[in-house]
């Protein structure tokens, strides 16, 4: 006979991997069942784009059949996504993890980069919310291939969903052709309408695309969110880097958690093989060495990816294998993974609570 106390004993053994404790103690294993010699559980990953879960699965199965007398194995995962609890306990809308994504400067791929990592992740299986919050250029809408909001039925506005992501834009607020110079209450009254009077649902992340830059404006828009961290896009070269290294100090200033620094455009691919680095390299680690901040990655220049946002279909989507598909996939999985240890932290390491 095997206990069910055998199997939790050999499971406590299982660090996961980033969060730096066992499984058993995060509460991650559920539904235990012991027939003869097999061994049946779930794991509750803390998101369902767990950059790790092969790892884990791999100890997880090792540990198990470690034990005597078990001879088979079934691992099923669920996720569960945390609550960091700052975001809820401010907004008026039931998101678990808000994220800005800024930059320094304009064109650095910022809207590009928000936007397929918010399609990235619902495709893993998470609840996406995406707010486009660039009163300059909200590009959103273009890049999600939406270009109005459904007709209001009842009190709250319905958001445009694509994707499986629901996307809002303040570009759903300012007639088409028209620009609205934004000042700082009327910013203010939109954000609030933007996570009040928007029916979100529930999500486990809501994006935010702010807008280019570090001036007045952005301050007034990143204050005005209750967020868990903020997200840089930079380019490889040192001018853009002290831009970027400002939108690092403003949310510093904020006391928002710098969740990573993302480098874009890093390098081109020749269709002979051979690799040019068009901007330089390797300057978003720096910046993220510099501010102890994560790097989450680089993604590669590639025309396909301008032609994704141009047609509305993000390249996670329409070409997923590519480079740039692939980089912004992992970059994804990276941002959830380091979203789930700042909810961590910020609950003070307790295990998973479960409750919506
Ligand atoms: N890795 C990439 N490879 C090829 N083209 C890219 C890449 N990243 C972004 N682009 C293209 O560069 C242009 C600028 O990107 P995007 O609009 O995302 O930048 P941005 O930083 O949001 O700009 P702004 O802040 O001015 O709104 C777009 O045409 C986009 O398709």
């Amino acid at each position: 006979m095997i206990s069910k106390e055998a199997v939790l004993a050999a499971l406590s053994k299982v660090e996961e991997p980033e969060l730096h404790q066992d499984l058993v103690s995060l509460n991650m294993v559920q539904n235990l069942q012991i027939e003869d010699g097999k061994v049946n559980f779930d794991i509750v990953l803390t998101t369902p784009a767990c950059p790790l879960k092969g790892k884990i699965e791999a100890e997880a199965r090792q540990a198990v059949l470690s034990v005597p007398g078990v001879k088979e194995v079934n691992i099923r995962f669920d996720a569960y996504v945390r609550n960091d609890g700052h975001a809820r306990g401010l907004m008026e809308i039931p998101v678990k993890n808000a994220v800005a994504v800024a930059s320094g400067k304009g064109g650095v791929g910022k809207t590009t980069v928000a936007v397929n990592l918010a399609v990235a992740l619902a495709q893993s299986g998470a609840r996406i919310g995406l707010l486009d919050a660039d009163i300059y250029g909200p590009n959103v809408p273009r890049m999600m291939g939406v270009d109005r909001l459904p007709p209001i039925q009842g009190e709250k506005i319905k958001p445009a969903e694509a994707y499986g992501v629901k996307v809002m834009s303040i570009g759903f607020l300012v007639p088409p052709g028209k620009a609205l110079i934004w000042r700082g209450p009327m910013l203010h009254s939109a954000i609030r309408q933007f996570l009040g009077d928007v029916d979100w649902g529930l999500l486990d992340y809501l994006i935010i695309d702010l807008p280019p830059g570090t001036g007045d404006a952005q301050l007034s828009l990143a204050q005005s969110m209750p967020l868990s961290g903020g997200v840089i896009v930079t380019l490889p070269q040192a001018v853009s880097l002290e831009d970027a290294s400002r939108g690092i100090q403003m949310f510093e200033q904020l006391n928002v958690p710098i969740l990573g620094v993302i480098e874009n455009m890093s390098y081109l691919q020749m269709p002979d093989g051979t690799v040019v680095d068009v901007f330089g390299r390797g300057g978003g680690e720096i910046l993220a060495k510099q501010h102890q901040a994560p790097f989450l990655g680089v993604i590669p220049l590639e025309p396909a990816v301008r032609v994704g946002g141009d047609e509305g279909k993000p390249i996670v989507l329409s070409q997923p294998e590519s480079a740039a598909g692939k980089a912004l996939r992992q970059i994804a999985e990276h941002l959830a993974a380091q979203l789930s240890i700042a909810a961590f932290k910020r609950q003070g390491g307790v295990k998973i609570e479960m409750v919506e």
